[in-house]
Parts: structure tokens; sequence; C-alpha cells
């Protein structure tokens, strides 16, 4: 095909490659999903609907790229997918893994939505958008650690969140009230809290609140102490 002579601006693109034999994390998060989550009026601090439908969506992607994917791990409005790290998937181009697994998800989320909100319709004003960033890690030590730093901040998050929300829906506090009977309480003094004023045992709260959710390269969904399990579940992909 004869080429135009406009074709020299091709020239300007280009192409960010990922480091080769890194592991590779696509993190995806909703986008201002703290006026989302109020708009549909998602329940707090935890949407069982919301959760399972995130989780949906990205066993929907670990599935796609199933040969290239170890695991996925989802917390709230985000997602990781973490990547081998001798994959060749689009030739390790930074563009094309971030953008085509965001909208990947985007799509499943709005498609998938009617399955898990079957009485509330997507108004055209309140879509769900994703932002997504590609990060590599050098070495399987720091690639546990990412991993278990999400599961981490999942149960802070999640302890923090549980107990705030009992606080205002149970007692009846302020958010400032909460905020101040929390403020500089550790995680003992917090679960203690829950205990004594709300009479709730945070151990019985649901697994995937406390844990997050894990896809497997399988899809099977797991709530499991990941740090507990760290070495098991990267065995085979040092
Ligand atoms: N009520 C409720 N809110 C949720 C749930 N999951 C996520 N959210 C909301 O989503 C927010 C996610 O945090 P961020 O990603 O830091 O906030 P964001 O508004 O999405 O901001 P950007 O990501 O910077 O656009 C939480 O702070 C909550 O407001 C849920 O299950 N229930
Ligand atoms: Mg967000």
């Amino acid at each position: 095909m004869a080429k135009s002579r406009f074709e020299y601006v091709r020239q300007f693109e280009s192409q960010n490659l990922l480091l080769p034999q890194t592991y590779i994390v696509v993190r995806i998060d909703g986008k201002k999903f703290h006026e989302f989550s109020k708009f549909y009026n998602f329940n707090k601090p935890n949407d069982e609907r919301a959760l399972k439908l995130m989780n949906a969506c990205a066993k929907n992607v670990v599935l796609t790229y199933k040969t290239d994917m170890i695991l996925a791990f989802g917390e709230s409005d985000e997602y990781s997918f973490i990547l081998k790290k001798d994959s060749q998937l689009y030739n390790r181009r930074y563009d094309k893994l971030s953008t085509l697994i965001v909208s990947l998800f985007t799509s499943n989320y709005v498609h998938l939505w009617p399955k898990f909100f079957p009485d509330v319709q997507l108004s055209p004003k309140h879509l769900p958008f994703f932002d997504s960033r590609c990060v590599c890690y050098p070495n399987i030590a720091t690639i546990k650690d990412y991993l278990s730093w999400r599961f981490v901040d999942t149960h802070i998050n999640n302890l923090y969140n549980t107990v705030f929300w009992q606080l205002i829906q149970v007692c009846g506090m302020t958010n400032q009230e909460a905020e101040d009977k929390l403020s500089g309480t550790v995680s003992s003094e917090k679960q203690e809290i829950l205990f004594t004023d709300c009479k709730i045992n945070y151990n019985n709260e649901p697994e995937m609140y406390k844990k997050g959710s894990l896809i497997t390269k399988k899809g099977e969904l797991l709530h499991i102490d990941v740090i507990k399990q760290i070495d098991e579940l990267f065995k085979g992909f040092e």
C-alpha cells in the first residue's frame, strides 16, 4: 500500500516498555467512588453487591489473561492484577497492558451491573470509570510485599470503617464524635470499642470484608489470610 506524505507523524509515537523479568502489577481504581457509592446508595462501609460485582469483573479479566496471570487481589474500589515475571503479553507495552485491562474491567462492570443491582439503573450522568497503572517489582520478595501491603491495607481500612460506621449507625454518634473516639487507637483498642460499645465481635464479620478478595489464575475466589499463605501463593512463580 502506498504511503501518504503524512505517514512520518508515526515517528512521534513512543513505546513505553516495562522492564523485562519483573513482576508486573496492573492496579485499577474506581474514579470518584466516594461520590459513585453515595449516588447509588451503597451500604456503609461495605456493600456486598458492589464487592461481588468487582470480583466478577476481576474474574473475567483473570480468565481472559490466565496464561499470564499469577493472581488478582481486590478491596473496596480497587483491584491488582499480578502478572508473571516472564510474561510477554503485548510485548510488555505499558500502554497496552494498562488500557486493555482497565477497559475490559470497566466494560464488565457496566455489563454485569444489572446482575448485582437488579433494581438500580445506571445513570448516564454517573457511569463507573477506573484509572489504571502498571508497576514493576524486581524480585519475588518485593512482589510478596506488594500483595501483603494491599492485604494489610484492607484490614486497617475495614476495621476502622466498621467501628466508625457502627458508632454512628448503632450508638448514634456524629461523624466527629466517632472520629474523635477512634483517634490514636491501635487495632486491639478498635476491636475492644466495637465489642464493648456496639456488641460486635470483629472476628465474626464477613471474611470478604476483613480479608479482601483473591482470585487465583483458575478463577477461584478466596478470602484468605494472604500474609500467612504468601509463600504458597507464589510457589512456582519465583
Ligand atoms: N458505601 C460504600 N462505599 C464504598 C464501598 N467501596 C468503596 N467505596 C467508596 O469508594 C471510596 C474508595 O476510595 P478512594 O479510591 O480513595 O476514593 P475515590 O473517591 O474513588 O477517589 P479517586 O480514586 O481518587 O478518584 C471509599 O472511600 C468509599 O467512599 C462500599 O462497599 N460501600
Ligand atoms: Mg477510587
